[in-house]
């Protein structure tokens, strides 16, 4: 069988990412030795839903950001498929979509209509299709009616809702997402989420909202820059608690 494809979901293709011993090290700013803020890290993703928890600071959205080549490993690999994120980064970051915390880092034009837009121009749609398709797009996401006015003037989850539009706009194979219902009150919240929950993509979610990443079909647990736990979102969670708990008798928030 192909190891990038789910026994229970033969119909969509899984591309799978691919950490192997993927490191990261930045650079000390007082001069001195690198600092190691990630990894290694091995691990093989191929289920379709996958939640990456773990305390503040654990090393989860540098992991997020390895997947589509936004940062590169210092050491060791990462994969998606056959896509090598370092030797063929541009490939990886048309196929692998990302959704920020905060959808201001993400929407780049000043109104709905030109930042969907701009990203059916990175899918090669030709210019003049794209206004039409743009507007049919926002109309799929309750946004038609607030396509032209300015970005500023639209709630915060209006303009999550636009952030997640403009990344699927451009047919990502994969999307990651760090955080993607920090901001978001109740209702928001469960429109992202219904939203991501039904999308064909793989999708890997990086959250501290814990009754969101218990709908998802796997998890992994980072503490310390390491994958402390790999499996089932219910055995995550107890995990993530545990290490919460021990963090907080030991003075330490998690
Ligand atoms: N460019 C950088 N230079 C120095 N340190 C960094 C850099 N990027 C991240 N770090 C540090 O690496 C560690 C991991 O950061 P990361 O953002 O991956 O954690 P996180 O688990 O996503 O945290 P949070 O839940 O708070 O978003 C943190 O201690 C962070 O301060």
């Amino acid at each position: 069988m192909d190891s990038a494809r789910r026994h229970d979901d033969p119909g969509i293709d899984f591309r799978g990412i691919d950490f192997r011993g993927a490191a990261v090290d930045v650079e000390d700013s007082h001069g001195g030795a690198p600092i190691r803020i990630l990894g290694p890290i091995t691990a093989s993703l191929t289920h379709h839903r996958i939640a990456v928890l773990g305390a503040n600071g654990s090393g989860k959205t540098t992991a997020a950001r390895l997947i589509n080549g936004l940062t590169l490993p210092t050491f060791g690999t990462v994969k998606v498929g056959d896509l090598d994120t370092r030797r063929n980064t541009k490939e990886i970051m048309r196929s692998v979509g990302f959704l920020f915390a905060d959808p201001d880092a993400q929407i780049i034009l000043p109104t709905a209509v030109e930042d969907v837009s701009l990203s059916l121009r990175r899918r090669g749609v030709p210019a003049k299709q794209r206004t039409e398709q743009a507007l049919d797009l926002l109309g799929e996401y309750g946004l038609r009616e607030a396509a032209f006015q300015p970005v500023q003037t639209l709630s915060g989850g209006q303009r999550q809702l636009l952030a997640l539009a403009g990344v699927l706009a451009t047919e990502p194979q994969i999307l990651v997402c760090d955080e993607p219902t920090t901001r978001l009150d109740l209702g928001w919240r469960g429109e992202i989420i219904d939203r991501l929950l039904a999308l064909e993509q793989q999708l890997v979610v990086v959250t501290h909202d814990l009754e969101f990443a218990a709908l998802m079909d796997h998890a992994l647990v980072f503490d310390s820059g390491r994958v402390v736990f790999e499996g089932s979102p219910t055995a995550a969670i107890d995990r993530y608690r545990e290490l919460a708990a021990r963090a907080r008798s030991a003075g330490r928030h998690a």
